[in-house]
C-alpha cells in the first residue's frame, strides 16, 4: 500500500522536517516577507512565493528537460506569448464567464473558503476522529455510525463532481462550518479567479492577467500552420507565469496565486480517430488509471493496463490523449516522481472545464494527499471554433484531397449589398455567424426561412449588446447546392497536457526526500542528476593553501563542460559539508586531499550510497561526463574505478563521527 506519510528509507514523513530543510536550503520563501508586518501593509501575501538559488536552478532544470523531453522530441513549435489578455479573448473562451470556484463567506470571521475544500476538510476530519474514537471508550461521541461513515467516504471520492447548489446542500445537511471558529457559513457563490485590470492611460479597455497560456498559442494558430507549411498534426508549446485569484491559497507551493505553466497544444485532424504516429512505442506501457466510474461508486481502487489496451478498449478515448499520459509519466519518473506514488484519475461529468470533452489528471500523492500535477485534457474544436467565430477569422487546416468529392449540402448565402449598409459594423461578425452554422442547423432554419420568411442566428455579441440576429428571406437565402470540392477544410481538434511547475517541483522534492540514518537528523534530497540545482561539490580537505589551485583548476574545467559545481571550502568537517550538500540534493562531491598533491588523483563521492571511487582528474572528469549524459550508472562507476575508503568517506574519519549530530550549518 502507497503510503505519503513514509520517506524513501521507510521513516515517518515529518512535514516540519522537510519544509524546515526546504526553508533553511532556501528552495523558496514567502514573498514580501517582512513587508507583513510593515505598518503599512494591510495586503494579503498568501499563495506569492519566490524561489531561492536551489529551488530557482532546480526549477530551470525541469523546464529544460521538459523542452528537451517534449518540445525537441516532438519537434513542436515553441512560442511566447503575453501575460496580458484583453477581455474579449477570455469572454469568447469562457473564461469571464465560467473561471469560477464555488465561494462561502463567514460573516463573522470575514473569511472565505472554497466551498468543495470546506466540506472536504470537515468530511475527512470527522473521518478521522470517528477512526480514532472508540465506540465505548475515549472522545465515543466522534464515533460515526458506518453509514454515516461509508456517505462521507463516498461524498470525498467525487467531491469534484458538485457544483454550488450541491455544495449548499451538502454544508446545510452535515451543518458544516468554518473549521477556524465554527460559525455558520453563508451559501456559496460564484467567484471568478482571474486578476482583473486595464491597459494604457484612459483605463477604458479591460484586460486580465491570463490563467493559462493556452490562449496566446490558439490565437496564434494561422501562423504556426503556416510555419510549419500547413503540415498537420502539429503541436505548439508555451513556458510561462499564469495567474489566479485563488479564494483561500494553502499548501505552500500547490495552490498559488503565481505560477509557471508549460503548455502543449496538439492540434489534430478529428477525422481517423486522433490517431498517432507514435502511438506504438508507447503502447506497451502500464499505467495506473483511476476511472470515472471507479469514482462515482465511492472508490478509489486503481486499474493497471498498458495505454495500448487503455485505448483499445475506450477507457481513455483515443490514440494521441493515451500518447501523451504515456510521454507524462515517462517524463514524471525521470524527473524523480515516486511511479507508486502517481495516477491518472479521470474527469467527472461536472468537473471537466467547460471547452474539454475527455479530460485526465495526472495526480502524485503527498503529504497534502492526492494533488493534480498535470492536466491532460482534449478539448475538441472547442477553442479554435469560438475565436473563429468571434474575429471571423477562419482558423481551418485546408489539404488537398487525394480525389475530388462530389458534395451535395445546405448553403447559406448573404445578400451582401444589403447586409453591409444594414448591419454596419456588425456585418463582418454576422456573416461569421452564418458561415459557421452546421449543416443540421442549416436544413431547420432552409425549412424556417421557407415557413416564416425570416430567421433567427446565433452571433457573437453585436453593438447592441444582442447575441442573434434576425435574417429576412430578403438577405438570407438557404438552398441544397451540389459542389465538387478538391480540398477538405477543418477545425483540428486539440489534445493540451498543461504542467503546473511549481505542484510538480514539490511533489518531487516530497518523494525524494530522506533520512540518512535511523533517528538522525541527517536528511537528503535524492534529486535525479538530470535536475539537480548542483552537480558536483568541490571539496579541499582542510584549508592547505597547495588544494586551492589544484580545486580552482577543477572547478573552471568542470565549468568549462557545462557542469555546474559548487566549492565548500568552510571550516567544517568534510562530513557536515557533504551533509549540508546532501540537503541540496547535489548528487557527486569531489574531494581534494593530501594524496592529491602528491599523485594527482582525486576522489568521488556519490550522495546515495557515500560510497567513493579514487582516480586521476581526467578519469573522474570523464565519468562525471557520463553520469551526467546517462550512459554511465554509479553502479558501473563504481565497478570500473578503484574504491575509496579512507579519510573523507563519511561516518569514518572527517566524517565527524562521534560529533554533533545536527547538520544545520
Ligand atoms: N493555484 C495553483 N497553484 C499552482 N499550480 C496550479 C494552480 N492551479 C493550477 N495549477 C497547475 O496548473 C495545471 C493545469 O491547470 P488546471 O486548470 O487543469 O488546474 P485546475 O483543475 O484548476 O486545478 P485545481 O482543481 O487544483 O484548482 C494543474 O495541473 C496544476 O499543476
Amino acid at each position: 500500500m502507497v503510503n505519503a506519510t513514509t520517506t524513501l528509507d521507510g521513516q515517518p514523513f515529518s512535514r516540519a522536517q522537510f519544509e524546515a530543510l526546504l526553508k533553511r536550503r532556501l528552495f523558496y520563501t514567502e514573498a514580501f516577507e517582512i513587508y507583513r508586518t510593515a505598518p503599512n501593509f494591510h495586503g494579503d501575501n498568501r499563495g506569492l512565493f519566490d524561489y531561492g538559488p536551489p529551488g530557482c536552478a532546480l526549477l530551470n532544470n525541469i523546464i529544460n528537460e521538459w523542452r528537451k523531453h517534449f518540445v525537441i522530441e516532438e519537434n513542436m513549435l515553441e512560442i511566447d506569448t503575453t501575460g496580458i489578455t484583453p477581455e474579449p479573448v477570455l469572454k469568447t473562451s469562457g473564461h469571464v464567464d465560467k473561471f469560477a470556484d464555488w465561494m462561502c463567506r463567514d460573516p463573522v470571521k470575514g473569511e472565505y473558503l472554497r466551498a468543495d475544500h470546506l466540506v472536504e476538510s470537515v468530511l475527512e476530519t470527522r473521518l478521522e476522529k470517528s477512526r480514532a474514537a472508540t465506540s465505548d471508550g475515549k472522545n465515543k461521541a466522534d464515533k460515526l455510525d458506518d453509514a454515516t461513515a461509508k456517505e462521507f467516504e463516498e461524498i470525498l471520492a467525487k467531491i469534484d463532481n458538485y457544483g454550488g447548489p450541491e455544495l449548499r446542500d451538502l454544508i446545510k445537511k452535515y451543518d458544516i462550518r468554518n473549521p477556524n471558529g465554527n460559525g455558520e457559513v453563508q451559501d456559496p457563490i460564484a467567484f471568478n479567479l482571474m486578476f482583473q485590470s486595464t491597459i494604457g492611460p484612459s483605463a477604458a479597455s479591460p484586460v486580465y492577467l491570463r490563467p493559462e497560456t493556452a490562449q496566446g498559442q490558439f490565437l496564434n494558430f494561422r501562423k504556426l500552420l503556416d510555419f510549419c507549411q500547413g503540415t498537420m498534426p502539429f503541436a505548439s508549446a508555451c513556458v510561462g507565469k499564469s495567474y489566479r485569484n485563488e479564494i483561500s491559497p494553502r499548501s505552500g507551493l500547490l495552490r498559488v496565486r503565481e505560477f509557471l505553466m508549460a503548455e502543449i497544444e496538439h492540434f489534430v485532424d478529428p477525422e481517423g480517430h486522433k490517431h498517432h504516429e507514435r502511438f506504438s512505442e508507447v503502447a506497451d506501457i502500464e499505467l495506473p488509471f483511476l476511472e470515472k466510474d471507479t469514482q462515482l461508486s465511492g472508490k478509489t481502487t486503481l486499474t493497471t493496463v498498458s495505454i495500448g489496451k487503455a485505448v483499445e478498449t475506450k477507457l481513455v478515448d483515443n490514440e494521441t490523449l493515451g500518447y501523451f499520459l504515456a510521454r507524462v509519466y515517462l517524463f514524471l519518473v525521470k524527473i524523480g516522481v515516486d511511479k507508486t506514488k502517481l495516477r491518472f484519475r479521470q474527469h467527472l461529468a461536472n468537473e471537466m472545464a467547460h471547452y474539454a470533452c475527455d479530460c485526465w489528471d495526472a495526480e502524485l500523492l503527498t503529504s497534502y494527499g492526492w494533488i493534480e500535477c498535470v492536466g491532460c485534457a482534449d478539448r475538441s474544436a472547442y477553442d479554435l471554433s469560438v475565436h473563429s467565430n468571434a474575429t471571423g477569422t477562419p482558423l481551418v487546416v485546408k489539404e488537398a484531397r487525394p480525389e475530388p468529392l462530389e458534395i451535395t449540402e445546405w448553403k447559406a448565402s448573404l445578400e451582401k449589398k444589403l447586409v453591409g449598409p444594414r448591419f454596419k459594423k456588425d456585418a463582418k461578425k454576422i456573416e461569421a455567424a452564418v458561415a459557421s452554422l452546421g449543416q443540421d442547423a442549416l436544413g431547420a432554419l432552409a425549412d424556417e426561412l421557407a415557413s416564416k420568411a425570416v430567421i433567427t442566428v446565433p452571433t457573437a455579441e453585436l453593438a447592441d449588446g444582442k447575441t442573434s440576429v434576425e435574417l429576412s428571406s430578403e438577405i438570407c437565402s438557404i438552398d441544397k447546392v451540389t459542389r465538387v470540392e478538391n480540398t477538405r477544410e477543418y477545425t483540428p481538434n486539440v489534445i493540451e497536457p498543461s504542467f503546473g511547475i511549481g505542484r510538480i517541483l514539490y511533489s518531487v522534492l516530497e518523494h525524494v526526500f530522506w533520512h540518512r540514518r535511523q533517528d538522525s537528523a541527517r536528511q537528503v534530497l535524492s534529486l535525479p542528476i538530470l535536475v539537480a540545482p548542483t552537480k558536483v561539490l568541490l571539496v579541499p580537505l582542510s584549508n592547505n593553501p597547495g588544494f586551492r589551485p589544484v580545486v580552482k583548476s577543477l572547478a573552471s574545467r568542470l565549468r568549462a563542460l557545462g557542469i555546474a559545481n559548487n566549492v565548500d571550502a568552510s571550516g567544517v568537517s568534510i562530513g557536515r559539508r557533504y551533509a549540508r550538500n546532501d540537503e541540496l540534493g547535489t548528487p557527486l562531491g569531489i574531494t581534494v586531499d593530501f594524496d592529491t598533491l602528491s599523485n594527482g588523483t582525486i576522489t568521488l563521492r556519490e550522495r546515495d550510497s557515500t560510497l567513493q571511487v579514487r582516480a586521476s582528474e581526467d578519469e573522474i572528469i570523464e565519468a562525471i561526463k557520463n553520469l551526467i549524459a546517462g550512459t554511465e550508472s554509479w553502479e558501473q562507476v563504481s565497478k570500473r574505478l578503484p574504491a575509496f575508503t579512507g579519510q573523507g568517506q563519511d561516518g569514518q574519519g572527517q566524517d565527524g563521527q562521534g560529533q554533533d549530530d545536527r547538520w544545520d550549518n
